[in-house]
């Protein structure tokens, strides 16, 4: 706590504007690198090697710019250029960034690029009037505008794959899955989180619960991981149906997507569908509860800000009491990678 302290105070007293620029001036750093993403220069370079004609040609970048953009790239940490002058993927951007790597995370990336960046260009609009700055959003409810389309709702998805893969992994090795036979996610998207966790544990079957746009995604997924055996889809909508019954039902980034009578309404579902001592399973980047360290947690409400029409982040103890108010007899918050944490409530 004391070095958090420390940290905090030489965050805010450096004795130096460079921070307050730096952070000011953030959005040029993630503008090359959304731009790099929609021009897919790590592709590009996922054979090997490139000199700068070869790079520039293949991204199509006008003369203007190129060198520039590809050194700011080096600059940053995202390429490395090699004593030749020819540009590489760095190891972390071959392994991420590449579409057809198995751990492609950039599909968060393509979602910001196209989207989200633009609804946060009207962040202050978004602050002054409470409401969401993205057009599906205004139009009618967030996901009917979002999957409009299959490339759409493809991007989506793999955008929702991106983001919770390190949280996946973790959930798959810490929680108690040997106690449980059968796991429903809620919100399954195309289906990362239920391979991650029934390729480590032989036991379990599992249900994907999404809307009808999701199925071919999910199928698509599932039979890649060579999991069509242990693993089903249910198209529904949480809002109308009742939920999949399981011993264990999980909600990843669903809760923040809602406002409050929503999140209670899911958390009610969840009770009424769950056998006596089974688990639920919310994960996020769930705010701290003193609100003021994860910062990624806290942006990540403001992004619901301008991306929804009532959605919000919380604190675990914020979703304890939520779990309590359902009914759940015991809960306990669990932090997993960076900013992630669940949270698990016992019926
Ligand atoms: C933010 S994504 C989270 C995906 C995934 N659980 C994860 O953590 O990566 C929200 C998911 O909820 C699904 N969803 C939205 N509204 C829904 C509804 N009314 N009924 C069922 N699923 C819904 C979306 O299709 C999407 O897959």
């Amino acid at each position: 706590m004391v070095n958090q302290v420390t940290d905090q105070d030489s965050r805010r007293d450096s004795g130096s504007p460079e921070r307050i620029l730096r952070v000011g001036l953030g959005f040029w750093d993630a503008k090359a690198l959304l731009s790099a993403v929609e021009l897919d220069v790590f592709g590009a370079l996922a054979e090997g090697p490139l000199d700068y004609e070869e790079l520039r040609a293949r991204t199509g970048v006008h003369p203007r710019g190129a060198r520039d953009f590809f050194d700011t790239l080096v600059a940053l940490g995202l390429l490395d250029r090699e004593g030749t002058g020819r540009y590489a993927n760095t190891p972390d951007t071959a392994r991420y960034l590449v579409r057809s790597a198995p751990g492609y995370v950039g599909g968060m990336l393509e979602l910001a690029a196209g989207q989200l960046y633009s609804s946060w260009a009207r962040l202050t609009e978004a602050l002054r009037t409470g409401e969401p700055q993205c057009e599906e959003a205004k139009q009618s409810d967030f996901f009917d505008g979002a999957y409009a389309d299959d490339h759409q709702s493809k991007t989506f998805s793999r955008a929702m794959t991106g983001l919770s893969s390190g949280p996946i992994a973790r959930i798959a090795e810490r929680f108690p899955w040997s106690r449980y036979r059968t796991v429903a996610d809620i919100g399954c998207s195309e289906g990362a989180l239920l391979t991650g966790v029934l390729r480590r544990h032989a036991q379990l079957s599992g249900t994907g619960f999404d809307l009808p746009p999701m199925r071919r995604h999910f199928e698509e997924y599932v039979t890649a991981a060579g999991l069509t055996d242990r693993l089903s889809f249910r198209a529904g909508d949480f809002f109308t149906d009742p939920l999949p019954t399981a011993d264990v039902l999980v909600f990843g980034h669903i809760l923040h997507d809602w406002d409050l009578p929503t999140k209670r309404m899911l958390l009610e579902k969840a009770y009424a569908a769950l056998p006596e001592a089974g688990a639920v399973v919310v994960f996020e980047s769930l705010i701290d509860d003193e609100r003021r360290e994860n910062d990624f947690g806290l942006l990540m409400s403001l992004n619901m800000l301008v991306e929804t029409r009532g959605g919000f982040d919380y604190t675990g103890a914020e979703c304890r009491g939520w779990l309590a108010e359902a009914g759940f007899r015991e809960s306990r918050v669990e932090h997993l990678a960076g900013p992630d944490s669940m949270v698990i409530g016992i019926k």
